[in-house]
């Protein structure tokens, strides 16, 4: 068992934290004092957190009950902010101003690349597609300022740039450094994303601008596909990836600049690249940076990045009239869907975007709106498609959200069209009796019912993305936010109000193609007590994968690493330790090889660590399934309409044992039946989610190969197949197990938290010993994807973590003991002899490897 001991010198600022883990581990680490502060804070920020969400739920229940009865009675009256287009007017009038100013002096001329052709990427003829859109480029409020900010790059290494949503930074900038020639010299331009869809969508319009093929001139990287080829000079990756990279090109030689973009959402990814980034700069004179966003807190980047120029830049394509609700909404969920009703009646063309917490909100939310709809088709407005946005969603289903929306206008005779201002607006009820009355008078005129689309998303569609047609947004104010109690190591998204970054990021998905709307479905006042930027997820994150990635980057001090804010010191313990319980750092803190090859994973230490024990437990093959389609979106696909249908059909796939292996069975039913598609739909399985898993299953193998693990496997007739193959499960997941008290209940081992398996588990009885791969805190802990195991396999496998000698009192104790009592009774050997076992296993999966690297060497030679 680990301990830690904190001490504070305040005097010198100096602190240490020592590991001792029965004097094997003495890992030193010094600390500044006002990060102890800071961990402080952010236990209190967690608190609070856990505080908030609970009230919010209990909140939540009560509206819900409420609001069923009130539905469509209930008032939405929206503060009209007339005077924001005023102030849009002023500022506008000022940018154009501003602009003619500008041309006049630089004599800018914006066709200046395609005049230059050693600078130019050009090409012999365009479309008139290239044509039209480069029009629009051309009136973008960022086109007046390309001359500048090649300029400011050309004369520093780094340089912010602040420019309102939709101005152009994320298409335009990396155009712009073409046209600069920054990829002469045979580099190219990287723009970070934070998200995977926002990647895939600006690099599939930047394509279209340049009227290349995606993939080839541009192209983009995420996580498990690479659409790029050896022509590519404009990337667009996620953050991620480009970290991911720099562990094997430390000094990220393929680019000339490198674009930070949305810096602002400050997601772990985008701070530790930050810090790596200020590190590079130094070290290649060549390499340029550029840090962009809309609400960026310039000021703390400028201090970080020591004082680079600021370009600001005004102006955004088109007037987005903000509108605030007059009281505070009782449930914002209930009034959220009643705005896009009364919007889809009442308003004039275009689309909606209605932004939720998370998926089970969003699909009820389609659910609600497609069925008010419905009642409403026909004489009163035209159709409403709703299409949900998720993260967990296929790409193939996220990329609906940008086709084009139905057809906008159906005309129907007889009747009159009819549009009611929101002052009119008392109720729905009202509305539709007034507007019937008005039909019946006017008969003999024409009605024109319009069609639309209503996007119903998460905050991945908070930035960088823009989906052509949308003019209205509906903003509740209320996103999910990582949270993370390093004591018992759970990671867990809280509902929690959004900061006024992102709320104006929210609206200026509007205004992008045409003038918007943005109804934010909370007060003015409400708006001005959000805080004014996100929490960096640095400072709520488990950092188990960021620790493993610096280490990996060769940062051995990593409190010294310079973050732009320093992440707490009790979470960077967590993460140092659970590490070393993985056997992916050794007792001074360093990277083992066992950690060095874990790393070379796209996957969570948990993970990687099962992938790499799965060679020696002859079960390598099915691990890779399993991992891989870990790394997917649930496979599970139920129509509402065929709840049961498909939760039959899914049961057939079910295995004793739990949920991995269940999992592992649709997986090899899918691989048996060629990857049919059809075969897909009809077992209610997602045909995407599949496919993406077998695409990641080859990559985890190749990673594999190349590190001369051998894809072991064992017949599936064998009686060890699915024991092998649980007790792998448990190489990784071994701090993930929760045990059956006598009460009844699952208590979490070592941590002591009450939970229960998810619902939608296939776990037909209730073990002793649960393995989970998530841990769910909502209004009950939940331990989702869960596995039988057997508490002998902990002891053997994890017998360091399983140390009596530092276990909390309790019944797991007294189990634990009887299992270490009957295990030395069959071994006849003393239980202190295990504690050597971890690192004897780790030596034994190096041993391993390497026997069976000689073995291939010596097979070349003969
Ligand atoms: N897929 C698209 N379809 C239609 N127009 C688009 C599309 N992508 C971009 N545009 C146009 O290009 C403009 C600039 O988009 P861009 O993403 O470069 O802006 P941005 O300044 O980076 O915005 P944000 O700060 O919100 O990321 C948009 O306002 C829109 O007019």
């Amino acid at each position: 068992m680990l301990t830690m001991h904190l001490n504070i010198i305040s005097d010198n600022k100096i602190n240490k934290i020592n590991f001792n883990n029965n004097n094997k581990i003495n890992l030193i680490i010094k600390i500044q004092q006002n990060q102890f502060q800071q961990q402080n804070q952010q236990n209190q920020f967690n608190q609070q957190n856990q505080q908030n969400q609970f009230n919010h739920q209990n909140q939540q229940n009560q509206f819900n009950h409420q609001n069923q009865q009130n539905q469509f009675n209930h008032q939405n009256q929206f503060n009209h902010q007339n005077q924001n287009q005023n102030q849009f007017n002023q500022q506008n009038q000022f940018q154009f101003n501003h602009q003619n100013q500008q041309n006049q002096f630089n004599k800018f001329n914006p066709n200046t690349f395609i005049q230059n052709p050693n600078l130019s990427f050009k090409r012999k003829t365009y479309s008139a597609r290239y044509y039209e859109l480069k029009k629009k480029r051309e009136n973008l409020p960022i086109f007046a300022h390309k001359e500048e900010i090649l300029q400011k790059i050309k004369e520093n290494k780094v340089i912010i740039l602040c420019g309102e949503t939709g101005c152009g930074k994320t298409t335009q900038v990396p155009q712009f450094l073409i046209d600069g020639g920054y990829h002469l010299t045979g580099k190219q331009i990287a723009c970070t994303q934070p998200r995977r869809v926002a990647a895939l969508n600006v690099a599939n319009r930047v394509s279209q601008e340049m009227d290349v093929v995606l993939g080839e001139e541009v192209g983009y990287t995420i996580r498990f596909e690479d659409k790029t080829s050896s022509k590519t000079i404009i990337r667009y990756l996620t953050d991620g990836m480009l970290l991911r990279e720099a562990m094997f090109d430390h000094s990220l030689s393929k680019y000339s600049v490198i674009i930070i973009d949305e810096a602002h959402e400050r997601t772990l990814s985008t701070d530790i690249l930050l810090g790596l980034l200020k590190q590079l700069i130094n070290k290649r004179q060549d390499l340029k940076i550029i840090i962009m966003s809309a609400t960026l807190e310039s000021e703390k980047f400028k201090q970080f990045f020591i004082d680079p120029p600021v370009l600001e830049i005004s102006g955004r394509m088109f007037p987005v009239e903000i509108l605030y609700s007059q009281v505070p909404e009782e449930d914002y969920f209930e009034s959220a869907i009643r705005t896009v009703m009364q919007i889809h009646i009442y308003e004039q063309p275009g689309d909606i975007l209605l932004f939720l917490t998370g998926e089970e909100e969003i699909e009820e939310a389609c659910k609600r709106i497609k069925k008010n709809a419905s009642q409403l088709q026909g004489d009163l407005c035209g159709k409403l498609r709703v299409l949900p946005l998720y993260s967990a969603l296929p790409p193939d289903v996220q990329q609906k959200v940008f086709d084009d929306p139905p057809n906008h206008i159906r005309i129907q005779h007889n009747t009159k069209r009819e549009i009611l201002s929101h002052e009119k607006t008392r109720n729905l009820g009202e509305k539709v009796e007034q507007k019937e009355e008005k039909e019946k008078s006017n008969e003999d005129e024409e009605k024109i019912l319009y069609s639309r689309k209503v996007v119903i998303a998460t905050n991945i569609a908070e930035t960088s993305i823009t989906i052509d047609g949308i003019v209205y947004v509906v903003d509740p104010g209320f996103s999910k936010q990582k949270v993370y109690n390093p004591r018992n190591r759970v990671e867990s998204l809280l509902i929690t109000p959004i900061s006024k970054a992102s709320a104006n990021q929210r609206t200026g998905r509007a205004g992008r193609t045409k003038p918007g709307k943005c109804y934010r479905i909370y007060t003015k006042q409400g708006y001005e007590e959000l805080q004014d930027q996100n929490n960096p997820e640095i400072l709520c994150s488990n950092l188990s994968s960021v620790v493993l990635t610096l280490l990996k980057l060769q940062v051995e001090d990593l409190v010294h690493f310079d973050y732009m804010d320093p992440p707490p010191p009790e979470t960077l313990m967590r993460a140092l330790e659970s590490l070393n319980y993985l056997g992916a750092l050794d007792s001074d803190g360093k990277l083992t090889s066992l950690g060095n090859l874990m790393s070379e994973y796209p996957l969570d230490p948990t993970l990687s660590k099962m992938v790499i024990a799965s060679s020696r437990h002859n079960c390598a093959r099915e691990i890779l399934s399993l991992a891989a389609m870990l790394s997917v979106p649930s496979p599970f696909f139920c129509p509402k309409e065929k709840t049961q249908q498909a939760n039959d059909t899914h049961f057939e796939f079910h295995h004793e044992s739990g949920d991995h292996i269940t999992l592992l069975n649709i997986f090899h039913e899918w691989k048996s039946r060629n990857s049919n598609t059809d075969w897909a739909y009809d077992s209610y399985l997602n045909f995407r989610s599949l496919k993406n898993a077998e695409n990641i299953r080859k990559q985890l193998s190749d990673i594999m190969i190349r590190q001369n693990f051998k894809i072991t496997h064992t017949s599936i007739h064998h009686p060890d197949y699915y024991k092998n193959i649980q007790k792998c499960l448990v190489e990784g997941f071994f701090m993930q197990v929760a045990h059956l008290e006598s009460s009844g209940k699952y208590m979490i081992i070592k941590d002591k938290q009450p939970v229960e398996i998810h619902p939608s588990s296939f776990l037909q009885e209730k073990p002793n010993w649960v393995l989970y791969n998530e841990f769910i805190l909502t209004s009950k802990n939940y331990i989702r994807t869960c596995t039988k195991i057997e508490g002998e396999w902990l002891i053997e496998i994890a017998s360091h973590y399983y140390d009596l000698s530092n276990f909390p009192k309790g019944s797991v104790k007294r189990e634990l003991e009887k299992l270490y009592l009957r295990k030395a009774f069959r071994n006849k050997s003393f239980i202190s002899s295990n504690q050597n076992q971890n690192q004897n296993q780790n030596q034994f999966e190096l041993k391993f490897r390497e026997k069976s690297i000689r073995k291939k060497r010596f097979s070349k030679l003969n």
